[in-house]
């Protein structure tokens, strides 16, 4: 079966296929663009975690898929994920969905509805950060990409285990599950969270990084077989 890749952005999707060597076969279905190269369908299904989970769930309706893995560049908590390291994510997170309070924020759950984390399996993680070396954690979805020390310092008191965040993985892991399809977030750090400081960003580097992680997650994509698929133990 094949692997559905959902990154953000076209040059996001090309760091992908570009890590098969083939030139990806286009495929149209209807505003969709599905790049196909050896096991990979990758779309570029925009910004931000609605049109992540839009563009998701067009294309999980559209054909039949063993894994969806949302992926691209995003910025790295420091110190365990510096720039141009990879984040794999042990669970995929929406930090910023909830409500805020005088007493501070509550997520959606602490409201008595929704979700909050997806979590992978775990022997795909495994898999996936051993192949490529990327520092296995959670993965937060933000709505509005961390710009001051406050707000890093809050998601990280409240997400310890956070190694990296960025826009689309919550919303692709929101349609991978209503489909009953496993997902992985997998991203190339461009950029430390805090401050912003946009001049530092190392979009090309992360870029690289990106496709050099694919060229060795393709194997282990390919590879996971059911017996992996069933094994839920940490
Ligand atoms: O300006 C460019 O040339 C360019 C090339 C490739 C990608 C971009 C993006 O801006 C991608 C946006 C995408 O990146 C993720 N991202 C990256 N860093 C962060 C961050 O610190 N916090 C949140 N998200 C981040 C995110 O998923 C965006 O959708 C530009």
């Amino acid at each position: 079966m094949h692997v559905l890749v959902v990154t953000a952005v076209p040059v996001e999707r090309d760091a992908v296929t570009r890590a098969y060597g083939d030139e990806p076969a286009v495929h149209r279905i209807r505003g969709a663009e599905i790049h196909r190269t050896g096991p990979l369908d990758v779309l570029a299904g925009g910004a931000g975690p609605a049109a992540a989970a839009a563009s998701t769930a067009f294309a999980l309706a559209a054909h039949p898929y063993g894994l969806v893995v949302s992926a691209g560049i995003g910025g790295g908590f420091a110190p365990v994920a510096p720039v141009g390291s990879l984040a794999v994510s042990r669970r995929i997170g929406a930090a910023d969905l909830g409500a805020e309070t005088p007493d501070g924020f509550v997520p959606v759950t602490g409201l008595g509805f929704g979700r909050t984390w997806h979590t992978p399996p775990p022997a795909l993680v495994r898999a996936a950060a051993e192949a490529t070396g990327a520092t296995p954690g959670d993965i937060l979805t933000v709505s509005t990409a961390t710009g001051t020390a406050e707000t890093t310092a809050a998601l990280l008191a409240a997400h310890p285990h956070a190694v990296a965040e960025a826009m689309e993985g919550f919303g692709v892991a929101e349609a991978a599950e209503l489909a009953g399809v496993p997902v992985l977030e997998i991203r190339a750090v461009s950029n430390t969270v805090g401050p912003r400081d946009r001049d530092a960003w190392r979009i090309g580097d992360a870029l690289t990084a990106l496709t050099e992680a694919f060229g060795k997650l393709i194997p282990v994509l390919e590879g996971w077989t059911r017996h992996d698929r069933d094994d839920t133990a940490d």
